[in-house]
């Protein structure tokens, strides 16, 4: 099925709630929650380090070194059940040659207590208008999108298993966006975020921070 547009202005965000089968997602959960090394990485804030709210794993290609939240992560390999999913998601999105995605953040949120705080994916290293595709495995959990300086523009999105959420254009100059913890009972979460990373290693030019 094709990914619909989900109008927001100033922004570009396309959603597929079925992306991928539930018997895939089912076994690529169970692979990752299996293969990968997940820690918890520490993040810098107004100059102090704090334990982020939930389990990442950084991977990528071995040049796809990347910087944010003031910490430089060298990427892990590719676990083999990435693969697939890597090359079928170029497809859906149209994306090959210098332009396939080269690294993942993979976030692990235990419970609803892990969350990711307001942010946007805006690191340099992902160039100007950063085409993000976003894979949703396990537990359903709220999405949030918020307007830099337009508090009316405004979305909130449950993304479900196997559901793939894909923003590009302007959408991270003008929104942040953030997965609040929740009260309700809710299981495990994983959400892989693919990514080109355009320029190696650079500084830490990013406005957003993920807490
Ligand atoms: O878990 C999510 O859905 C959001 C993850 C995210 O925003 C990120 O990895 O930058
Ligand atoms: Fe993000």
């Amino acid at each position: 099925m094709a990914l619909t547009q989900i109008p927001l202005p100033g922004a570009r965000i396309g959603f597929d709630p079925h992306w991928l089968p539930p018997d895939q997602a089912d076994a690529l959960l169970e692979a990752l929650l299996r293969d990968v090394p997940w820690e918890v990485h520490r993040i810098r804030l107004f100059g102090r380090e704090h334990a982020s709210p939930r389990l990442s794993c950084w991977i990528g290609d071995a040049d796809a070194r990347y910087r944010y939240s003031g910490t430089l992560f060298e990427p892990r390999p590719w676990p083999r059940a990435l693969e697939p999913v890597r090359e079928r998601l170029a497809e859906t999105l149209q994306v090959g040659g210098d332009n396939v995605f080269n690294s993942v953040l993979a976030n692990r949120y235990r419970d609803g207590r892990d969350a990711m705080g307001w942010h946007s994916d805006d690191e340099a290293e992902l160039g100007s208008e950063p085409l993000i595709g976003s894979l949703s495995l396990g537990a359903t959990r709220r999405f949030l999108l918020r307007h830099r300086s337009e508090p009316s523009r405004r979305l909130a999105l449950e993304l479900p298993h196997g559901s793939l959420l894909v923003m590009s254009g302007p959408t991270q100059l003008h929104y942040r966006h953030a997965l609040p913890r929740t009260r309700r009972p809710v299981g495990e979460r994983v959400n892989l975020t693919f990514r080109r990373i355009v320029a190696g290693e650079c500084g830490d030019t990013g406005r957003g921070s993920r807490r």
